[in-house]
């Protein structure tokens, strides 16, 4: 294979979540989620800006999927916002919330491009926050419950399945730095959190098995960093597996190993944080076997040793590298080494979906209309040509979803982070192709890295 191609039936699409983009955050019955009740907490998110409008793609989903069409994507990666199909996350359903997505799959398919669905991106319903919300084991039953709901409905229109998306984002900002929705500060909270995400990711797989007619392949997200020492002192060494312990193997471990990872539980209990023994049979469930494994790649992590952080006794330190928007160094050589560990250590034969990738940059439209976005267009392309790097190694990557379609609600960075490769101009709600757009475009017709 020569540089930059990619197989016969590479899958290319764009990526997107709910609560990032839909807006009508109040129409056709949704109730509230943890993320609306978090962007309206005065202090949490930049600015104070909420999903409230979004990109307005509630509305104007079928002008998007145009653009989708024009990319000439063959997939398109969105989530089902739980509280538009049950309002209080359990009990009477909401048939207009899953009317919506309904539409949205047909115009997707009329144009050909193949619908992907995250169960789950962040927003939970706000009534099972109230309940507990991730850190109570019922939460995990209660998404089972709205999985099979849709599996039920939708099934038939949907040949892949996300269960959870970044389970380690939800447990850890949302419960152990509270930099995300609910914004808790609790480290058990975060560990239970974490084992339930994994127990609903379980019980919704169970529930797609055991549902007889199932036609689809079902899978979690998960985000992933290579994690490396800031020096060569051998307590960064340290730091760094433990950070890895955390971030990466606190995860891959349960799911293909059916345990989580004995260093980390130890670390953890010398910490006196005593992680209760799961049931064997929920560690059991948990490492069924998937039938691709998500991934979302943007960076790698830098470690020092931090004798006084409590928790993890490390802090990230910046890296060398130029950087995106985010701070995130730029490093497409971390997305194949990446790819080569997950085959080696977890996934062997497994598919892999590149789930997100991408880069937020400072856009701005430019006097001749256009927005000019060559960071981005380098930052694609190198990890286009690492992930088809993996490829030619062995690595069994069968697509790639660029994070995002277009600029959207970046979470507690509010609208001031831009992802897409479609501008979004929110005062007006207007899209506008980035020199990002029509490169990937010609990536897509090309099915290859071009220049
Ligand atoms: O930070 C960029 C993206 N990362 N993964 C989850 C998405 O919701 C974010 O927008
Ligand atoms: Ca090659």
């Amino acid at each position: 294979m020569t540089e930059g191609r990619f197989p016969e039936g590479f899958l290319w699409g764009v990526a997107t979540a709910a609560y990032q983009i839909e807006g009508a955050v109040a129409e056709d019955g949704r109730g509230e989620s943890i993320w609306d009740r978090f962007s309206h907490t005065p202090g949490k998110v930049y600015q104070g800006h909420t999903g409230d409008v979004a990109c307005d793609h509630y509305h104007r989903y079928r002008a998007d999927v145009e653009e989708m069409a024009r990319l000439g994507v063959g997939a398109y990666r969105f989530s089902v916002a739980w509280p538009r199909i049950f309002p209080q996350g359990r009990g009477q359903a909401n048939p207009k919330g899953l009317d919506f997505y309904r539409r949205l799959i047909d115009a997707l398919r009329e144009r050909g491009i193949v619908p992907v669905v995250t169960l789950y991106h962040w927003d939970l319903p706000q009534a099972l926050q109230e309940r507990g919300g991730w850190a109570h084991r019922d939460t995990a039953y209660r998404f089972a419950d709205y999985a099979a709901y849709l599996f039920d409905r939708l099934d038939e229109a949907v040949p892949y399945w996300i269960t959870q998306n970044e389970p380690f984002v939800v447990a850890i900002l949302g419960h152990v730095t509270g930099e995300h929705a609910p914004g808790l500060q609790d480290p058990m909270a975060g560990f239970r959190a974490a084992h339930h995400l994994l127990l609903s990711h379980a019980l919704a797989l169970q529930a797609y098995r055991e549902g007889g007619r199932r036609h689809g392949r079902i899978g979690i997200t998960l985000n992933l960093s290579p994690v490396e020492p800031a020096g060569d002192d051998p307590e960064d060494e340290a730091a760094a597996r433990r950070l890895d312990g955390l971030l990466n193997r606190w995860f891959l471990d349960p799911l293909f190993r059916g345990a989580y990872p004995s260093d980390m539980v130890a670390h953890f209990a010398g910490l006196g944080l005593p992680l209760p023994e799961p049931p064997q049979e929920e560690m059991r469930a948990i490492a069924a076997p998937i039938d691709f494994l998500g991934v979302n790649y943007y960076s790698r992590q830098l470690v020092r040793h931090e004798p006084g952080e409590p928790l993890m006794a490390m802090r990230q330190v910046e890296g060398p590298l130029p950087k995106t928007a985010m701070g995130w160094e730029v490093y497409p050589e971390g997305l194949r080494r990446l790819l080569e560990r997950l085959r080696h250590e977890y996934t062997g034969e497994l598919p892999i979906l590149i789930t997100e990738n991408g880069a937020a940059f400072d856009d701005a439209v430019s006097p001749d209309g256009a927005v000019h976005d060559p960071a981005r267009v380098a930052y694609l392309r190198d990890h286009l040509l690492a992930v088809s790097r993996a490829i030619d190694d062995g690595v069994p990557v069968r697509g790639y979803f660029l994070w995002s379609l277009m600029d959207n609600f970046e979470w507690a960075h509010g609208y001031s982070k831009r992802f897409g490769v479609l501008y979004v101009d929110f005062d007006t709600q207007a899209r506008i192709w980035k020199d990002s757009a029509h490169w990937y475009r010609r990536v897509i017709e090309a099915n290859a890295v071009v220049d």
